[in-house]
């Protein structure tokens, strides 16, 4: 179910994407004046530890190589993993204008909650309200500049977070990240209703960890079972799919920081491909 149980005491809510608000709806949420972001991609899972951050990071690093303007906003705030994983450290600043986001090697902007901690390891545990307001924050008081494509790295599951997001933000579209595990399929169509009931549209299934390539016979081991992204693709009329395998690399890569480095050798040109294809015109003017 999409909706909250409602007090309809709405002055002393903070459920942002809350439905029966006065002010819900796309771009409830007001950016800066620095901004211009035209398109906002979610990348969402209904379980934790899929590789949705990685998959984040490597669709923002295969647009940003097209030459695109590419940022990225982590919504997972309790669990922000996007500044380690392309070796980001330093603190943000800010100016008149908001806040300034980071920047990675090649020039993606990054938004995290870990940049504003002193250290990396500081915990944080704030309820649903202040993680809202947090995104909130990161959305309309940074100084983004020119966007072409925004993605958001959603926390697992179908929290309050993901209601605040898709329903305070111009969301464009959503990539679901999934492994082969039965479940995971099971908790993903979760997330990919909730996703049709908040009218947001499903753009891609990435089946990630999908198989295991042998260096020595070259054969393809399915380590967690027979891949079902395709089928489940189908299920939930997903017009573009894709699969990564289980690649040491990955794993190395985002220890050091450095995923920007890895060639993901057109392993997710479908996805990419209709991304751009199904952006609104503009998201924000
Ligand atoms: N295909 C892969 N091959 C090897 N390692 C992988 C692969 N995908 C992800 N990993 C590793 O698994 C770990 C979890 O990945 P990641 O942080 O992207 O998951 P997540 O779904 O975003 O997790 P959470 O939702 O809990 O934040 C990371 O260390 C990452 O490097």
């Amino acid at each position: 179910m999409a909706e909250e149980e409602c007090t309809h005491e709405c002055g002393s809510c903070g459920v942002a994407g809350c439905g029966d608000r006065a002010d819900a709806g796309p771009s409830t949420f007001p950016v800066n004046s620095r901004t211009k972001i035209k398109h906002v991609i979610g990348v969402v899972s209904g379980k934790g530890g899929v590789g949705k951050s990685l998959v984040t990071s490597l669709l923002a690093s295969e647009m940003q190589k097209k030459g695109l303007k590419v940022g990225i906003l982590d919504a997972d705030v309790t669990g922000p993993s996007i500044p380690k994983t392309f070796g980001v450290t330093n603190p943000l600043t800010a100016d008149a204008d908001g806040i300034i986001p980071a920047s990675t090697q090649s020039g993606i902007k990054v938004m995290s909650v870990n940049l504003m901690l002193p250290k990396d390891d500081i915990p944080v545990a704030w309820r649903g309200p202040v993680v809202s307001g947090i995104i909130k924050q990161f959305w309309g008081e940074t100084s983004w500049g020119d966007i072409d494509y925004l993605f958001v790295d959603m926390p697992p599951g179908t929290s309050d977070v993901f209601l605040t997001v898709f329903q305070s933000l111009p969301v464009d579209g959503i990539v679901t990240v999934s492994a082969p595990q039965e479940l995971v399929a099971m908790i993903v169509g979760k997330a990919v209703n909730l996703a049709h009931d908040l009218e947001v549209p499903v753009i891609g299934l990435v089946e990630n960890m999908a198989y295991f390539k042998c260096d020595e016979c070259g054969k393809e081991h399915h380590i967690f079972g027979e891949p079902q992204g395709e089928a489940v693709a189908k299920k939930y009329d997903i017009p573009a799919f894709a699969t990564l395998p289980i690649d040491p690399s990955f794993a190395r890569l985002c220890d050091e920081g450095k995923v920007e480095e890895y060639d993901v050798d057109g392993a997710l040109d479908t996805i990419i491909t209709q991304i751009e294809a199904s952006g609104k015109p503009e998201a924000t003017a």
